[in-house]
C-alpha cells in the first residue's frame, strides 16, 4: 500500500480539521524518515502529516514497525527527519524543548537516583535553585499520589508507581505537550486501566496537548479525542476518527465507546498492512 515518498497523506474521516482555526501546538508536515542500518536503507515514514491542536489529545494506532516511535522522536526534536518539517506553536522544531515531555515504555528513570531526584530531572536544565526544583518535584509527586515515597528508589516501586513517577517528572516541568510511546504496555490489565484514568485526569487538569502511541484500540478510544491509524511501513496516516465524547466521565461504559472500538478494529482489519495493530 505505501507509495512513493512524495505522495500525499490518505483521506481522513474526521468531521472538521481540529487545527482549522488555531495555530497547532504540534504539526508534522510531510515528514519522512530514512534510516541507514546494518540491513541497508529503511524508509520508516513517508509523508506523515499530523496536526495536534493546543490542549488536544491524539492517539496513534498502527502495526509494529510502521514508524510510530519515529514520529514521536521527530515531534520532540530528538531526531531531525530526513524529509518534511516539524513545528510547535508554528516554529520549526530543531532541538528538544523544555515544555515537551516524552514518556517511554521503560519510563526512562535513573535507578541510582531517588524518586524526588528522578522527578526533578527535567528541571535541572532550567537552572532553578535546588529548593525550587524540589518544591516543584514534591508538588508533582503529590499530584500523582507518590507523596510518601520521596526518598525511595525506582527499584522499590511497583510498575504503576514507576509510571506515575515518570508522569510526575513531566508534570513538574509545566509542559504544554506530552508525547507517550506505549507508556502502559508493561502493566497488567487492571493497573493499566487505573493508569489510563490517571493519564486522562492529568490531561484534563493540566490542559496540555498530548500524543499517545499505543497498540491497544481500547486505550486509544479511552484517551484520544482523535484516533489516527497509520499504514504499514513506510508509515503515514490513513484514517482518522473524531472521538470527542471521551471526556465523558462514564465513557468506559458508554455503548459508543464499544462501538468506536469495534469500528477501529474493522478499520485496522480492512486496511492492507495494518492487521497487526
Ligand atoms: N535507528 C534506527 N536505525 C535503523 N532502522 C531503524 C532505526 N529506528 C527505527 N528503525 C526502523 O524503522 C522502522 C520504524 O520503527 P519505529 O520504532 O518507529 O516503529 P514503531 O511503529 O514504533 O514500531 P513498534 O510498534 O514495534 O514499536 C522499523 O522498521 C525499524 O526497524
Amino acid at each position: 500500500m505505501p507509495k512513493g515518498e512524495s505522495e500525499a497523506t490518505a483521506a481522513s474521516t474526521s468531521e472538521k480539521a481540529p487545527c482549522a482555526n488555531v495555530t497547532p501546538k504540534l504539526e508534522l508536515r510531510h515528514v519522512s524518515q530514512r534510516y541507514t542500518g546494518a540491513r541497508g536503507e529503511t524508509l520508516a515514514l513517508d509523508g506523515m502529516d499530523l496536526c495536534v491542536a493546543p490542549g488536544e489529545s491524539v492517539a496513534i494506532l498502527g502495526p509494529s514497525g510502521c514508524g510510530k516511535s519515529t514520529s514521536l522522536l521527530a515531534a520532540c526534536g530528538l531526531q531531525r527527519p530526513t524529509g518534511g518539517s516539524v513545528f510547535v506553536d508554528g516554529e520549526p522544531v530543531e532541538s528538544p524543548r523544555l515544555e515537551t515531555a516524552l514518556i517511554l515504555q521503560d519510563f526512562g528513570l535513573m535507578p541510582w537516583k531517588t524518586v524526588e531526584q528522578n522527578a526533578a530531572l527535567g528541571l535541572q536544565v532550567r537552572r532553578l535553585p535546588k529548593k525550587e526544583r524540589m518544591k516543584r518535584a514534591h508538588d508533582a509527586l503529590r499530584r500523582v499520589g507518590l507523596g510518601d515515597f520521596f526518598r525511595s528508589y525506582p527499584a522499590e516501586l511497583s510498575g504503576g508507581m514507576r509510571q506515575r513517577l515518570a508522569m510526575a517528572r513531566a508534570l513538574a516541568c509545566d509542559i504544554d505537550l506530552l508525547l507517550m510511546d506505549e507508556p502502559l504496555s508493561a502493566l497488567d490489565a487492571l493497573l493499566r486501566e487505573e493508569m489510563q484514568n490517571m493519564l486522562k485526569r492529568c490531561w484534563i487538569d493540566q490542559g496540555y496537548a498530548q500524543v499517545l502511541v499505543t497498540h491497544s484500540i481500547e486505550e486509544a478510544v479511552f484517551l484520544g479525542q482523535r484516533v489516527v491509524v497509520m499504514s504499514a511501513r513506510p508509515g503515514r496516516i490513513v484514517y482518522e476518527l473524531a472521538n470527542g465524547e471521551m471526556v465523558d466521565p462514564s465513557w468506559r461504559d458508554d455503548p459508543l465507546y464499544f462501538e468506536r472500538c469495534r469500528l477501529l478494529r474493522d478499520v485496522l482489519r480492512s486496511k492492507e498492512g495494518v492487521l497487526d495493530a
